[in-house]
C-alpha cells in the first residue's frame, strides 16, 4: 500500500450463515483502493452488498476472507480494544437516520468522539467550535435534536463525524431521509469537507444525484465490482448523465 492510500481492500469475501446452515455469499472477492483526499461512491442495486461492504470497512462486521487496510491498519487482524480505538480515531460515520442522542445538545453530540477519547474540555470546546464554523452550524449548538430540521440534524451528525479528524468519512445513504434541498446542501457540505480538509469520503448510495458529487464511482453487482466511472474534468451535471447511462446499462 502506498502512503497516499487510505483504504485498501483485497480479495474481500463475506458469507453469511454457519457452514452447516443455509449460506449466502454477499461479497465475492472485492479489490479496490481509496486514495487520500478522494471522494468515492459505491453504487449498486438493493441487495448487491453495499451495506455489507461498509460494515467490513467500518469493522462493524468481520469478513470471511480477504483484507481491509485503513490508514495503515489491517482491520481484519484487530481485536477488542484495538478495534474500538481504531473506530474512535480513524473513521467518521454519517447514517441515513442521523443517530444523534436526543438527550444531548448538538454541541454535546458533536463532542462525543472527543469525550470518548478523554480529550480535555478546552481542547474539545475549540474543536467543536471550529467544526461548527466550517459547517455553518454555530447557531445550532445549544439546540436539542428534536428542535432541529432533518437537514440541520444531518449537519450536526456530519460535524460529529469529522470533529476528531478521522482518516476517512463514510456515509451510508446520508441523504436518504432528507428533502431535495437539504440533500443538496449536505452533498455540497461533503464536497467542502473533502476539498477543504482533504478528507477522504466514501459514500454508499443508490441515488445517482448523490453519486454525481463523487470523483469516482464503483458499481457493485452480485457482490463484485462490475464497473467503475471517473469524473475527470467533467462538471457535475455531465457526470450525473453519465451515471444515469451507466445505471441504465448496468441494471439490464
Ligand atoms: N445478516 C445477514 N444474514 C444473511 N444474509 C444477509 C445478512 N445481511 C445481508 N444479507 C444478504 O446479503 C446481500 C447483500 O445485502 P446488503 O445489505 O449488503 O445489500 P445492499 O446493497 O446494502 O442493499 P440495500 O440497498 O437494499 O440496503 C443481500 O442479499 C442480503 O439479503
Amino acid at each position: 500500500m502506498t502512503t497516499n492510500t487510505v483504504v485498501s481492500v483485497s480479495d474481500l469475501e463475506k458469507t453469511y450463515g454457519k457452514p452447516n446452515e443455509r449460506q449466502y455469499t454477499a461479497l465475492k472477492g472485492l479489490n479496490f483502493t481509496v486514495a487520500a483526499g478522494e471522494f468515492v461512491g459505491i453504487m449498486g442495486a438493493s441487495g448487491s452488498g453495499k451495506t455489507t461492504l461498509l460494515n467490513m470497512l467500518s469493522t462493524l462486521d468481520t469478513p470471511t476472507k480477504g483484507n481491509v487496510v485503513v490508514n495503515g491498519h489491517d482491520v481484519t487482524q484487530m481485536r477488542g480494544n484495538q478495534l474500538a480505538d481504531f473506530r474512535a480515531q480513524e473513521v467518521g460515520f454519517i447514517f441515513q437516520d442521523f443517530n444523534l442522542l436526543e438527550s444531548l445538545t448538538a454541541e454535546e453530540n458533536i463532542g462525543l468522539p472527543l469525550a470518548l477519547k478523554g480529550t480535555p474540555s478546552k481542547v474539545m470546546d475549540q474543536a467543536i467550535h471550529e467544526v461548527a464554523e466550517t459547517l455553518s452550524i454555530a447557531d445550532l449548538l445549544q439546540k436539542y435534536p428534536a428542535e432541529l430540521s432533518g437537514g440541520q440534524k444531518q449537519r450536526v451528525a456530519a460535524a460529529r463525524a469529522i470533529v476528531h479528524h478521522p482518516a476517512i468519512l463514510m456515509g451510508d445513504e446520508p441523504t436518504g431521509a432528507l428533502d431535495s434541498t437539504s440533500a443538496r446542501e449536505l452533498l455540497d457540505l461533503l464536497t467542502t469537507i473533502n476539498e477543504r480538509q482533504q478528507m477522504s469520503v466514501l459514500l454508499v448510495t443508490h441515488d445517482p444525484f448523490s453519486a454525481s458529487f463523487c470523483q469516482r464511482i464503483l458499481f457493485i453487482k452480485d457482490g463484485q465490482i462490475g464497473s467503475e466511472l471517473r469524473r475527470g474534468d467533467q462538471d457535475r451535471r455531465e457526470f450525473y448523465q453519465q451515471v444515469l447511462n451507466e445505471l441504465g446499462t448496468f441494471n439490464e
